[in-house]
């Protein structure tokens, strides 16, 4: 079957919904995508099929299906719904999400709930840089009660220093789905949409910079080859261009065959699109999550770099205790996390919480890495700090 070609007429956003389990994200992103179909044309996702992604499809070249795509009459956006607070915290830590803008859904019947502070602590953490809040289920909340839980989310909110002005929206995505065809059901999908549209400023977009893709997930597709997804976070690819694939193991070369975003066709992808990459000649066991797609001399794979970090303190999420030198937790790095080995500088003998320094970092696999590079440094389940590389050394 021929395919579509993506026409690109307005510009791209990356956004997604956050929150704790059950208070209807799925739900909204299902109404999002049904009203915006039937305003803006597109293709509506079920709940089913957000919910219900198959892990492997043979169908062309795709990404994760739980990327789902609309239009407003002023740009064509790109949601990301995670079927689980396990999910939500992995994509959200390794970047895969890399959302500009997030939806916090809490539900007006029950309030915030651990996992809307998690989800909003993780997203200043990770660098989400705005918010707008959907106020769901208005329709099973206690009238009097409404105010009180807006009250509860702004002090959350100014807790991990979002601005004043997030938006908050009332409404009930389940009435909205069950009636998308009525104006009044859907009026609060429209004002989000419309916030959405005002309140997330357009990104500005590497589109100058040399061509880098973090890999997210590896296809295999019969007949075509290996495909690689996941989002341009700087420069332009173009069908037909020579690529390498750096970090974790030998630097590979290789021609990009094929570039499709949401199942249609592109001449090129650039910066902030989500593609799938076909790649010629590499077979799916030769390619990994972690590894970028770069032009070829642009960047190079290292394991030693130094960097300036601040600790987070423990009510931030962070530690309670100092670490030292030998201290080895997690570093994640655009979609991967690797172990590495700290070393304090200049005589330091610990890091504490709340403290910014500068630490010796040795990885146990080399990355693609430069100056600047941001990445969060974990231990289990806890951030223990975010940072930056300031000097490559190996
Ligand atoms: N009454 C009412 N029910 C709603 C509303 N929105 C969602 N629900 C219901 O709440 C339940 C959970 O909704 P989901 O959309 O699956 O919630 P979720 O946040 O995606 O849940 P997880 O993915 O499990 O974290 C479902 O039974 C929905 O039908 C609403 O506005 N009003
Ligand atoms: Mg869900």
């Amino acid at each position: 079957m021929a395919k579509e070609k993506f026409v690109r007429t307005k510009p791209h956003i990356n956004v997604g919904t956050i929150g704790h389990v059950d208070h209807g994200k799925t739900t909204l992103t299902a109404a999002l995508s049904a009203y915006c179909a039937r305003k803006n044309g597109g293709k509506e996702m079920k709940y089913d099929d957000i919910d219900n992604a198959p892990e492997e499809k043979a169908r062309g070249i795709t990404i994760n299906t739980r990327h789902i795509e609309y239009e407003t009459e002023a740009r064509h956006y790109a949601h990301v719904d995670c079927p689980g607070h396990a999910d939500y915290i992995k994509n959200m830590i390794t970047g895969a999400a890399q959302m500009d803008g997030a939806v916090l859904l809490v539900a007006a019947d029950s309030g915030p709930e651990p996992q809307t502070r998690e989800h909003i602590l993780l997203a200043k953490q990770v660098g989400v840089p705005n918010l707008i809040v959907f106020l769901n289920k208005m329709d099973l909340a206690d009238p009097d009660l409404v105010e009180l839980v807006e009250e509860e989310v702004k002090d959350l909110l100014k807790k991990y220093d979002y601005p004043d002005d997030v938006p908050i929206i009332r409404g009930s995505a389940f009435k909205a789905m069950s009636a998308i065809d009525d104006p009044e059901a859907t009026q609060p999908i429209a004002d989000l949409l419309h916030a959405m549209d005002t309140y997330f400023p357009e990104p500005e977009r590497a589109i100058d910079k040399p061509f880098l893709m973090p890999i997210e997930d590896v296809f295999s597709i019969s007949g075509r080859g290996t495909v690689v997804t996941g989002r341009i976070e700087q420069g332009v690819i173009k069908v037909g261009e020579e690529v390498e694939i750096i970090g974790i193991r030998d630097t590979q070369k290789t021609t990009v065959t094929g570039v499709e975003m949401f199942q249609k066709l592109l001449d090129q992808g650039q910066a902030g699109d989500n593609i799938g990459a076909l790649l010629r000649g590499i077979d799916k066991k030769a390619v990994e999550r972690g590894q970028v797609l770069a032009k070829p001399g642009s960047i190079k794979p290292h394991t030693k770099f130094k960097a300036a970090i601040y600790a987070l303190t423990k009510g931030e999420g962070g530690r309670e205790k100092p670490f030292f030198t030998g201290y080895r937790p997690q570093f994640y790095f655009r979609t991967t996390d690797i172990t590495g080995a700290v070393e304090l500088t200049g005589g330091k003998e610990m890091v504490m919480p709340g403290e910014n320094t500068e630490i010796l970092v040795e990885l146990i696999h080399p990355i693609a890495m430069d100056v600047g590079l941001g990445f969060t440094i974990r231990e289990g389940s806890r951030t223990v700090a975010s940072g930056k590389i300031i000097e490559i050394m190996d």
